[in-house]
């Protein structure tokens, strides 16, 4: 309901106040964070292992519940974590015929400047573009993680450094984006000739919240980063804008988010956006706001590939597979042998 609609404005009584929006899936306040994460993001983990890149992405104005959703508190893991444990949980199901390499960096875009959460120390990144025009952050560290103990472990030392102050509305509003970077390789356990590396990448990405000065009463440093904040949240919702009506040029390179995202908007990627409202009629405005955004993002079409490299095999590994199939076939033909009570004899 509108808080500031006037029941005796005469002349736009008979305008329509309702708005209906359709989502894939809508949570009340009752949702776990388990029903959260199967209808949003479970789907993403067995895509991710097949080499395809994802993206989960948590929107909202400040205070609604980004963060619990994404990380979650103790007893209550997040989005992150369950993504994780799952992610790893499905890798062993699959360890005798694959191998995996899973590494994962942590970062934060506060004031427009990316800044690493898990390296020695907190210095600035820069954004670059590889050969293929995907964004990249030099410096980034990328740490190899085996299990998802480790990955909470890293996760926990990396929040401690990510920037987290009190305003009005939050006791712990999340002043920078915080971006976790999940890389995992897989390769068959089979030797072949030409060996399949896939690739996939998982962003998950809890977005600083939107925020009215008026509301959080910030002032000095705290309202500069509520203004760095509302710009790149902008120049994402005009990237979101661009693309929902078919613009050819999308501005991307307005904000580090919208460089950062840029393969979840318009490129090679599954994205999941989770669109954070409150209840509150103090909060009809940003609530409004979020779903015409959410209802945008919708629209936006994105070509989905998997990320496979062929690598032709060095001479040594050419006879190590070899090698391997010969004992292989001796093993066999001596079970044949003594199942069928004569053996045979092959030459190789
Ligand atoms: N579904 C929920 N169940 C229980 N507590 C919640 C829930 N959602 C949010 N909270 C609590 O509400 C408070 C604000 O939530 P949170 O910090 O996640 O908001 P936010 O959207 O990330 O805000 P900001 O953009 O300012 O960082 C926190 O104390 C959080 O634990």
């Amino acid at each position: 309901m509108d808080p500031n609609r006037d029941s005796d404005d005469i002349l736009r009584a008979k305008r329509s106040h309702d708005h209906s929006y359709m989502f894939d899936v809508a949570f009340s306040q009752r949702a776990t964070q388990r029903d959260v994460y199967q209808r949003t993001s479970q789907g993403l983990v067995s895509k991710v292992i097949r080499g395809y890149n994802a993206t989960v992405f948590a929107y909202g104005p400040t205070g609604a519940g980004k963060t619990y959703t994404m990380l979650g508190k103790t007893g209550e893991p997040g989005i992150m974590a369950l993504t994780l444990s799952d992610l790893f949980a499905k890798m062993e199901q699959n360890q005798a015929t694959s191998r995996y390499r899973v590494t994962m960096a942590y970062l934060e875009i506060y004031n427009e400047m990316v800044r690493n959460l898990l390296g020695p120390s907190v210095g600035i990144l820069d954004l670059r573009e590889d050969a293929h025009g995907a964004t990249v952050v030099s410096g980034l560290t990328e740490v190899e993680v085996h299990d998802s103990d480790e990955v909470m472990d890293l996760l926990t030392r990396g929040n401690l450094r990510r920037t987290c102050e009190p305003t009005a509305v939050n006791k712990t509003s999340s002043r920078s984006h915080a971006v976790l970077k999940v890389t995992v390789e897989q390769q068959s356990r089979v030797l072949n000739m030409c060996q399949k590396i896939r690739t996939g990448v998982l962003f998950m990405i809890d977005l600083a919240g939107s925020e009215r000065a008026a509301n959080t009463r910030n002032r000095g440093l705290r309202m500069k980063e509520g203004a760095h904040i509302n710009r790149s949240l902008l120049a994402l919702a005009n990237c979101i804008n661009t693309l929902s009506s078919g613009g050819q040029y999308v501005n991307y390179r307005d904000s580090k988010l919208t460089r950062l995202l840029k393969d979840a908007l318009s490129g090679n990627s599954f994205t999941v956006m989770i669109a954070h409202i409150s209840p509150a009629s103090s909060c009809y405005e940003e609530s409004k706001n979020t779903l015409k955004y959410a209802d945008r993002v919708k629209h936006l079409k994105t070509k989905v590939s998997s990320n496979v490299v062929e690598v032709d095999q060095h001479v040594s590994e050419y006879q190590a597979c070899m090698e391997s199939m010969r004992t292989r076939i001796l093993e066999l033909e001596g079970h044949a042998g003594v199942a069928g009570g004569r053996g045979r004899q092959s030459v190789y």
